[in-house]
């Protein structure tokens, strides 16, 4: 077995001759939080549907804990445990925090027998620990239509949880969030990484600067560099394709 959660090996996915990945190369060791950077069209969301398997490599391969995710549907990837959490909240807003939560720990129970049925006393627990984990357990039983932009991204990350994924990918999590919105969204994903190994990828760089130990700079479908935030924006390919960006300081 490898302690690697995640090899990519020369990966190229090709549309129409458009190299949006062009032989990439990238490892995560189990465990890590990894964050993932690049300019607009670098490949990042694309990194990501070959990983889910919504695309399929024209050459190269992934590996998720050694095993080749090539002909693999998104269904049998996501039950290997790999969970994808997409940028728009995707909860039952005319359910509760508390019922989303139980449905996505009933993956293979009917919606119906989930809602109409007694949970046991374990999967309360877990209900219970999960609204705690993402901070909604005084508004565990509003409707969720209710939730602030910014709470709803934490139920739904909450959501994921619930299934046990091994490996938890988060496309820009806190696009749209206010600062105190942001702050909580990164606590979450810092806590969650103690137990699982997450990939996130991400526009906003203070929020990067908050949760980010090792950054990967994707530009033109190939990683441009790797390293901790402050080697990377001391980097000067960077600098020149991405930080070198004017950038906004309201102080
Ligand atoms: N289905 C497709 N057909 C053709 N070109 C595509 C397709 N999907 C992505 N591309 C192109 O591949 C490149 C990489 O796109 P991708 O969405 O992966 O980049 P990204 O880094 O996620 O960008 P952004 O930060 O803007 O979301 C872009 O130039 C995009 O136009």
């Amino acid at each position: 077995m490898s302690d690697k959660i995640l090899e990519i090996e020369n990966l190229t996915v090709s549309f129409e001759g458009f190299k949006a990945l062009n032989q990439l190369n990238f490892s995560m060791d189990t465990g890590e939080l990894r964050v993932i950077i690049g300019p607009n069209g670098a490949g990042k969301t694309t990194f990501l549907d070959v990983i889910t398997g919504k695309v399929q490599p024209t050459t190269g391969r992934a590996l998720f804990k050694g095993k080749n995710l090539r002909s693999r549907s998104e269904h049998n990837i996501s039950r290997l445990g790999i969970g994808r959490k997409f940028q728009t909240p995707r909860v039952y807003l005319q359910l509760t925090p508390r019922e989303n939560l139980d449905l996505s720990c009933n993956r293979h129970k009917n919606v119906l027998a989930t809602l109409m049925g007694r949970p046991s006393g374990t999967e309360r627990r877990t209900v219970a620990g999960l609204l705690e984990t993402i901070g909604l357990t005084t508004k565990a039983d509003i409707p969720a239509a209710l939730l602030s932009h910014g709470e709803k991204q934490r139920l739904e990350i909450g959501m994921l949880v619930a299934q046990s994924p091994d490996l938890l990918l988060v496309d820009e999590p806190v696009a749209g969030l206010t600062d105190e919105e942001t702050e909580n969204v990164g606590s979450l994903l810092i806590t969650l990484a103690e137990s699982h190994s997450i990939i996130v990828i991400e526009h906003d760089m203070e929020f990067v600067r908050q949760i980010a130990r090792q950054v990967t700079v994707l530009h033109q479908g190939s990683v441009l560099c790797e390293g901790t935030m402050d080697e990377v924006q001391n980097n000067p390919q960077v600098i020149e394709v991405y930080l070198g960006q004017p950038e906004e300081d309201d102080g």
